[in-house]
């Protein structure tokens, strides 16, 4: 219950409609028993006594009754939906949400596919229980109590001898969730495998294509499928091993009771409208109770659900503004690292250590260093993706955490080694990060990167649709138009963390003067593998295992007998045989 406490905030503003639900379902259920008291009376009263006078006024009145049970069925029905919809509609804003605002922390153990199905598949069993689960509750208690009320009015011991097989009843209701929720759980589970493989093979087309690996993932799709298949026919059997044997004591009970209750009419201590009545009403019980296992699972379903829910919207946002934090319109772009060591959640290795440097503004700073030393790292602890463990990374002077996020991060401009397209128009992928921006700021944005006359080229121009993840677009192509996104914002600082490693070389020429265009006025980190590309930084930073093993500028680093010495040589010698096979 503790899980429905806590999400009570959800669902509980929408009670009037669970309550409306509810009155309509006490005057269902209430109409449901009185059926068979009309039929009694009917029987005993209007049949055997010949009073046929009365059948026009009993159909009247029980087409009455039956009119206002379709109407209250229609609200009981309606006004439940609207509070399982309603409250999931709140809930999935309030995930969504969270799940912008959770830091990257929170996403480097977090799976994709299983994410959406929180949001989708886990909302839903929600929703559905809310609506539907909670009513069957509400309803199975008010007809047991009505039922039996009835029941031990018309005749006292065949009540207690429907008491007395009902425990049969309930014993092979209580077997078949035992044996049908775990299966239930393991077609949950199979079924996020599934996703997973749909969801990883797509995102992954490229790499799937390009190493001929369709088979390999058919054949991994078909696995999932096939367990997937499995476990929904184990599940059917174990509905159809347990339902006709629940249905055959649902109906020997049936039988039982008509054998005593005829025995008793024989007797002459019951009418026999009484028996018609009581018959009608044990089959109203037999079904809510049959059903038992299904509500009983429904219900450990939504809490199961509802626990996965909370795990997102209890997640620490740790990384938020402080009360009052500086929100200046522009920054400068002095960066300073003081003694800086950072450690990912969950490692025993720090993965910067006693990392120290300034950056002037408007300069170009180079990192290099072999992958996994922690070039990415520096720049994350800029934009604050992840906090510092000690030491303090300052901006103009202040500490990183004392600005509100949106400032820093709006002065801090991206372009990443495959920076993400979304599938929208190619002007609102410029203007992403600044979508107030005109119409001329975009143009002159995508001027600037090189990217004018090929998106003019397009049949829609700016207002060319991207496929998924830019798809259409070449690598180069959709590099420049990363830049002008970078362009576009017009921050401070620039990041550009092996922003032409996708590219050929021939782009990577053609985009340098695009780069070159973005660098301008803004200090720069600059990503690269490739030396050649750090020429021109006014200070070069080389990284091992997370320290800062060598610094100054290209010029002096080539000399200084040192990793930088080394992979330029290689780098060099690489060049001059390739320059020397072309020309050979
Ligand atoms: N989110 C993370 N969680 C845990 N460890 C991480 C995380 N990101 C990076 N690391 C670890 O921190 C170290 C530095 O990684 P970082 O990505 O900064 O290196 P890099 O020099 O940018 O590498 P590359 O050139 O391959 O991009 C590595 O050992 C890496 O495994």
């Amino acid at each position: 219950m503790q899980t429905f406490k806590k999400l009570k905030q959800y669902y509980w503003p929408y009670k009037k409609f669970f309550i409306i639900s509810t009155v309509f379902l006490f005057l269902v259920t209430a109409i449901t028993v009185i059926y068979p008291i009309i039929l009694q009376l009917t029987i005993d009263n209007v049949v055997l006594n010949q009073q046929y006078d009365w059948i026009v006024p009993l159909t009247l009145a029980f087409f009455g009754i039956m009119l206002v049970k379709a109407v209250a069925t229609f609200f009981q029905q309606y006004m439940g939906d609207l509070f399982g919809i309603n409250s999931v509609y709140k809930m999935r804003k309030v995930l969504y949400g969270k799940l912008q605002f959770l830091p990257f922390r929170y996403y480097d153990n977090a799976k994709t596919g299983d994410l959406m199905s929180r949001l989708t598949a886990d909302v839903e069993t929600f929703r559905f229980f809310l609506s539907f689960g909670f009513a069957e509750i509400i309803r199975l208690i008010l007809l047991l109590t009505v039922t039996f009320g009835v029941m031990f009015y018309y005749s006292v011991p065949l009540t207690f001898a429907t008491m007395i097989s009902l425990p049969f009843l309930f014993f092979v209701v209580y077997k078949f969730d035992r044996a049908v929720h775990p299966a239930f759980r393991n077609i949950r589970r199979s079924f996020g495998r599934l996703n997973t493989n749909v969801q990883e093979s797509i995102s992954g087309i490229n790499t799937v294509k390009s190493l001929s690996r369709e088979e390999f993932q058919n054949q991994k799709f078909n696995i999932s499928n096939e367990d997937y298949k499995d476990r929904n026919i184990f599940t059917s059997n174990i509905w159809a091993k347990y339902f006709p044997l629940m249905e055959f004591l649902g109906n020997f009970c049936v039988i039982a009771l008509l054998s005593l209750g005829g025995y008793f009419v024989i007797q002459g201590s019951l009418k026999p409208g009484e028996l018609v009545a009581f018959y009608s009403l044990v089959g109203y019980i037999l079904w809510p109770i049959m059903n038992l296992g299904f509500t009983i699972n429904q219900f450990s379903q939504s809490k199961a659900s509802g626990e996965r829910l909370l795990e997102i919207l209890e997640a620490k946002e740790d990384i938020t503004d402080k009360e009052h934090a500086y929100s200046p319109e522009r920054l400068e772009g002095r960066v300073e690292f003081k003694h800086v060591s950072l450690r990912y959640a969950g490692e025993d290795n720090l993965s910067l250590t006693d990392i120290s440097f300034e950056a002037e503004p408007g300069e170009i700073i180079g990192l290099v260093g072999a992958t996994g030393s922690g070039k990415t790292s520096i720049t994350q602890l800029i934009t604050r993706f992840y906090e510092a463990e000690s030491g303090e990374v300052l901006v103009d002077g202040r500490n990183v955490k004392d600005y509100s996020l949106k400032a820093l991060r709006g002065n801090i401009g991206f372009v990443l080694q495959e920076s993400f397209l979304f599938s929208s128009t190619i002007k609102a992928n410029i203007a992403y990060g600044r979508p107030d921006a005109s119409m001329e700021d975009i143009i002159d944005a995508a001027k600037r990167a090189d990217a004018h006359e090929f998106i003019t080229q397009m049949p829609d121009g700016y207002d060319t649709v991207l496929g998924e993840r830019g798809l259409g677009l070449s690598g180069g192509q959709k590099q420049r138009i990363a830049i002008a996104r970078a362009i576009c914002l017009d921050p401070s600082i620039l990041i550009l963390d092996d922003a032409t490693s996708a590219v050929d070389m021939e782009t990577e020429f053609k985009i340098q003067g695009a780069m070159r265009e973005v660098m301008r006025g803004r200090t720069t980190f600059i990503i690269a593998h490739r030396i050649s590309s750090l020429k021109h930084a006014d200070k070069i930073l080389v990284l091992e295992n997370g320290r800062i093993v060598e610094r100054g500028t290209h010029e002096e680093l080539i000399h200084g007998n040192g990793l930088y010495e080394r992979v330029y040589k290689i780098q060099f010698q690489d060049q001059k045989a390739i320059l020397q096979g072309q020309r050979g």
